[in-house]
């Protein structure tokens, strides 16, 4: 009766590795899930990519949150006013939310890296497709639905831009606080190059892991400061009532098996 001591002691190591991690790390029957590794000299150089164009209203901002996870920057996205076109896709994507994915340490915290190479964190704009549904929880479970724009940090000078999030964190160190949050603009968060991108195939890296998204990696990263990653890793997971608090860090997914997906690059 019950496993093996080895086969419980995996699965409770397992566990222990993704304390956070809440939901299945392999989707049964899944066969586009994410995050993977790009392999670089596997990609193939499609010249029908076309840059990304992202037109982002400040003043669609709406607040910022802890969600338990990471924590999300909203946007009001009833109306077309911070939108994502281009890239591989024919429709027009209204931006919903962006978050990060991050280390305990700046040895590691993306979700997606390049020929196994790791960084500190990873940056998700998400967007849905406001061409064929009318909300985000529609096309969150349609194949074309979600476009995700993945950014990768490295740890450097500091970010002016993105000072403006760090200092509201202090505000919802907690699970479910919220601040308001408003006037900013994603597009600082953007690297200054964006036409050169990776795309596949994929899907969302956190529950319910729906295979709706169309990735876009950029191949350029963004620099951060230490100070600045430091304060990321100040949130917690947990909310004001529980007695344990735990940080918030190593909020990733393991990586997923590619399934014979072909990864383009919009560049040579
Ligand atoms: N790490 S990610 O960019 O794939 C991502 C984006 C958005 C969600 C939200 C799902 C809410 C379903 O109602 C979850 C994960
Ligand atoms: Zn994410």
């Amino acid at each position: 009766r019950g496993c093996n001591l080895t086969a419980c002691s995996s699965k409770y190591v397992l566990s222990q590795m993704h304390p956070m991690w809440q939901g299945p790390l392999v989707v049964p029957g899944g066969d586009r899930q994410s995050p993977i590794d790009i392999v670089v000299r596997k990609s193939i150089f499609d010249s029908k990519l076309k840059p990304l164009v992202t037109k982002y209203d400040p003043h669609t901002c709406q607040q910022i949150w802890n969600n338990g996870y990471s924590f999300l920057v909203e946007y009001d996205d009833t109306t077309d006013k911070s939108t994502l076109q281009g890239g591989p896709m024919e429709d027009k994507f209204r931006l919903c939310q962006f978050h990060f994915h991050w280390g305990e340490t700046n040895a590691w915290g993306s979700e997606h890296t390049v020929d196994k190479k790791l960084f500190p964190a990873e940056l998700h704009l998400v967007h849905w497709n406001s061409d064929k549904y009318s909300l985000f929880e529609e096309a969150v479970m349609e194949d074309n639905g979600l476009a995700v724009i993945g950014v990768f940090l490295k740890v450097g000078k500091r970010h002016e831009g993105l000072q403006k999030l760090v200092d509201a964190l202090p505000a919802i160190r907690h699970k479910n606080s919220v601040v308001e949050f408003n006037r900013f603009d994603p597009g600082c968060l953007l690297p200054t190059n964006t036409d050169d991108y990776w795309t596949y195939h994929g899907s969302l890296t956190t529950p319910p892991l729906t295979e709706s998204v169309t990735w876009m990696i950029m191949k350029q990263h963004i620099e951060v400061s230490h100070e600045q990653l430091a304060v990321f890793r100040s949130l917690l997971f947990t909310s004001a009532e529980e007695d344990m608090q735990k940080s918030m860090v190593n909020n990733f997914r393991v990586q997923q098996p590619l399934r014979g997906r072909a990864v383009r690059s919009s560049f040579n």
